[in-house]
């Protein structure tokens, strides 16, 4: 089971050089989270503030009640355990076999004999399909197998958190193709928060389970795949679709009339971008947990997101889950969905009885009952959390014992009722949210989705 990672109000520079300000995101536990940004925009920086090799100037990360920016050595020392992370060459010793270097941190950080330490090489060498290469050494292997070979060597000491700094760098598609689904597999398998940095389009696309951006300085975006996927704002937009036309230049910089006339441009030939499905474990192996969590999450603050996002996510559901969240099959999806009333405690809030919720939402989601914001609760609005997604323990599965973000029970195989594969209801009525994106004052929309204010700079 992973562990939640909460990113608050993080800013980092290195002299005169402002990296990034004011971050502040949560890593769901379990979900797959991807980080987005033009060349240089400080994703990797990002990466290595969460494990403690950067000192942020300010803010926190949040990891088991831990706060990696400002604790004991012997503190960083055991969190970092809880980290994996494949870096983009795969780190390798070049003078040491695959098995070797698999087996260096069991060597370095554990007291397993040897053959406790062969039992665990070889299987995650079996995880990611490198049997038979134990004695390659790195320069004799191609870059896909380093990447693999690195995610092994990753994934040893069982990591709760698993950063990847962009995994799909110098493989062609197809391998790029295969790292993604092997992604999704050990997240199924292990349950693990990942984290991904890249510029791959197509694994933005179908591998993570929200999605943030970075670009001048600022976390510009974060929010579930579906908001970002359909997003309409010009550097989403421009990057998800590697577009020349929009506010990222060459140089990052780019004059502002020059981007406004591309766009204009482009305007008319746009729909809302087709968002592909997301790829899900292979056959055989248990469902990914955090997919339901991540659902009910969702669910239970749909009001908060764009129309095009709720319409995606409506279409995503299958009957057993259309049911389970109280929407009648047949009837219209009218929404009457809240715009911008939603307090910022509130959109981090996560249901904790989510069949009581739909059965005050028989018509639609949009319902979903709203917390009382004047309770006192862990809704109340916390400044911390405007960009953050929800931070609460998602309701257990049916049939699982719930388990706090940073408790660390053993992974429980399946998920509960969800459908595999998921049939896609044909011929449903179009979703009417019953609001337009006008509608809904666009600082409502920035405490979901990351933006700061003042958006695009
Ligand atoms: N240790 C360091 N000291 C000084 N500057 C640094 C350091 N590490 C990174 N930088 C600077 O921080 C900026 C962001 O670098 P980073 O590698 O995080 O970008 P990135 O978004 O990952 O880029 P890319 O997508 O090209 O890998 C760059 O200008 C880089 O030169």
């Amino acid at each position: 089971m992973g562990v939640e990672v909460r990113v608050e109000g993080l800013s980092k520079s290195f002299g005169a050089q402002t990296i990034w300000r004011d971050v502040t995101l949560t890593l769901p536990t379990g979900e797959i989270s991807v980080l987005l940004g033009p060349s240089g925009t400080g994703k990797s920086v990002f990466l290595k503030s969460l494990v403690g090799l950067l000192k942020p100037e300010q803010g926190k990360v949040l990891i088991d009640g831990v706060d990696v920016c400002d604790c004991a050595e012997k503190d960083l020392y055991e969190i970092r355990k809880l980290f994996g992370v494949l870096f983009q060459d795969g780190a390798l010793f070049g003078s040491m076999n695959l098995y070797d270097n698999i087996a260096f941190p069991l060597r370095e950080h554990t007291r397993k004999n040897e053959s406790e330490v062969r039992q665990v090489v070889m299987e995650k060498m079996e995880m990611v399909g490198l049997l038979g290469a134990e004695t390659k050494l790195p320069g004799e292997i191609s870059g896909g197998m380093r990447k693999r070979a690195g995610l092994a060597r990753a994934l040893v000491l069982d990591p709760e958190i698993l950063l990847f700094d962009e995994p799909d760098s110098g493989l062609d598609p197809v391998r790029t193709a295969y790292l993604n689904q092997l992604i999704v597999d050990l997240n199924a398998q292990i349950d693990a928060t990942c984290l991904i940095v890249t510029h791959d389009i197509n694994t933005a696309r179908t591998v993570p389970d929200n999605i943030g951006m970075l670009f001048r300085r600022n976390l510009v975006m974060y929010g579930p795949r579906e908001v970002l996927l359909t997003s309409t704002e010009p550097v989403v937009e421009q990057f998800l679709n590697g577009r020349r036309q929009g506010p990222i230049g060459m140089s990052e910089e780019k004059d502002a009339g020059q981007a406004a006339a591309e766009l204009a441009e482009l305007r008319g030939e746009q729909g809302v971008p087709h968002i592909m499905p997301q790829l899900e474990a292979t056959p055989g192996l248990p469902e990914r947990t955090a997919v339901r969590r991540r659902q009910d999450r969702v669910m239970a603050n749909l009001g908060s997101l764009t129309p095009s996002a709720q319409q995606e996510i409506f279409k995503s559901l299958t009957p057993q889950e259309r049911e389970r969240y109280g929407i009648r099959e047949g009837a219209p999806a009218t929404a009457g969905a809240r715009s911008g009333t939603l307090s910022q405690g509130e959109i981090a809030q996560v249901p904790q009885q989510p069949a009581a919720a739909a059965q005050q939402a028989p018509q639609g989601p949009a319902e979903q009952p709203t917390p009382n914001p004047t309770t006192p609760n862990p809704t109340t609005p916390n400044p911390a959390t405007r960009h953050a997604a929800p931070q609460q323990p998602a309701p257990a599965p049916q049939g699982r014992p719930a388990q706090t973000p940073g408790s660390h029970g053993p992974a429980q195989p399946g998920h509960g009722a969800r459908p595999s594969p998921r049939p896609r209801p044909r011929g449903e009525p179009p979703l009417q949210s019953g609001f337009q994106p006008d509608d809904e004052p666009v600082s409502a929309r920035r405490r979901w989705f990351g933006r700061r204010k003042g958006g695009e700079q």
